[in-house]
């Protein structure tokens, strides 16, 4: 495949291997010779079984980690460009946040960080925190929330500085039909604003119903990438989407 940091995202022949054992000397394939794009303005949807390094592509997009090859590039320029990190929200699969803290302070600290400050800084904070249902709570400390209260926390820290590149690792998780109905209005005013979202879920219902794109990674290999419609196709061989996939995961692990 051609070269295209024109897109939001862009892994180019990218593998990933991890160091394990108490010596380190086996290794553990991650995902290999992944080329893949997500092209600016879509809502792409990244599905596949456990294990198939759907998290490992994302930390290596937000150069959390590196890759053993491949290049890797984040809103047209190299990975390696720090810069571009300050216009990329990411929602964490399971959020770490200091649990002494309130979700108010929590969102300054992560505020200031992507280098919001001021009268702008106290505006976004007040904005996210009524967007996400936490106001009325804001002021106490997270070690006393719940699941999905935490979920809406760690979606109103990746949409703080407005990012133009939404990254979301299984964010339906823990969320009532209230806090699903929240994520879909924030995925679908990225898409009118134009921006992209990049969204790993095992919750289909939410990949068909807000996706544009979407890649099926399989231990550690790209299955299928193309359009919802490419991937529904065919679709009356298979009365639902849940059992396309599972037939598209057992081809690929067979091969
Ligand atoms: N830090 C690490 N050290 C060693 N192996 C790792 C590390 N991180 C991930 N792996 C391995 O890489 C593979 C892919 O993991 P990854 O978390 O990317 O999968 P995933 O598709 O996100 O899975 P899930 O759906 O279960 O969250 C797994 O075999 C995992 O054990």
């Amino acid at each position: 495949m051609e070269r295209n940091v024109n897109c939001a995202v862009h892994w180019e022949h990218v593998s990933k291997f991890y160091p394990v054992g108490p010596t380190g000397w086996r290794r553990v394939t991650a995902v290999e010779d992944i080329t893949l794009s997500v092209p600016y303005g879509s809502v792409f949807g990244l599905i596949g079984p456990n294990r198939a390094g759907k998290t490992t592509l994302l930390k290596l997009l937000l150069s959390l980690t590196y890759p053993s090859a491949g290049q890797i590039y984040r809103l047209g320029r190299p990975a390696h460009d720090i810069h571009t990190l300050s216009r990329v929200g990411y929602m964490h699969e399971n959020h770490a946040f200091p649990y002494y803290l309130t979700a108010s302070e929590i969102l300054y600290l992560y505020g200031g960080l992507t280098g919001l400050a001021g009268a702008e800084l106290r505006r976004r904070v007040e904005e996210e925190l009524r967007r996400v249902g936490l106001a009325d709570r804001q002021h106490e400390a997270i070690r006393t929330y719940s699941k999905g209260m935490l979920q809406r926390l760690g979606l109103a820290q990746a949409l703080l500085a407005e990012p133009e590149l939404l990254v979301l690792d299984e964010p339906t998780e823990g969320l009532d039909l209230a806090g699903r109905q929240l994520l879909r209005q924030v995925v679908t005013a990225m898409r009118q604003q134009g921006k992209t979202v990049l969204m790993v879920s095992h919750t289909l219902a939410e990949i068909e119903q807000l996706c544009d794109r979407v890649a099926v990674l399989v231990a550690g290999r790209l299955a299928f990438t193309g359009t919802m419609a490419e991937l529904q196709s065919n679709h009356l061989e298979y009365d639902t989407l849940e059992k396309k996939l599972m037939a598209i995961y057992e081809q690929r692990i067979a091969i």
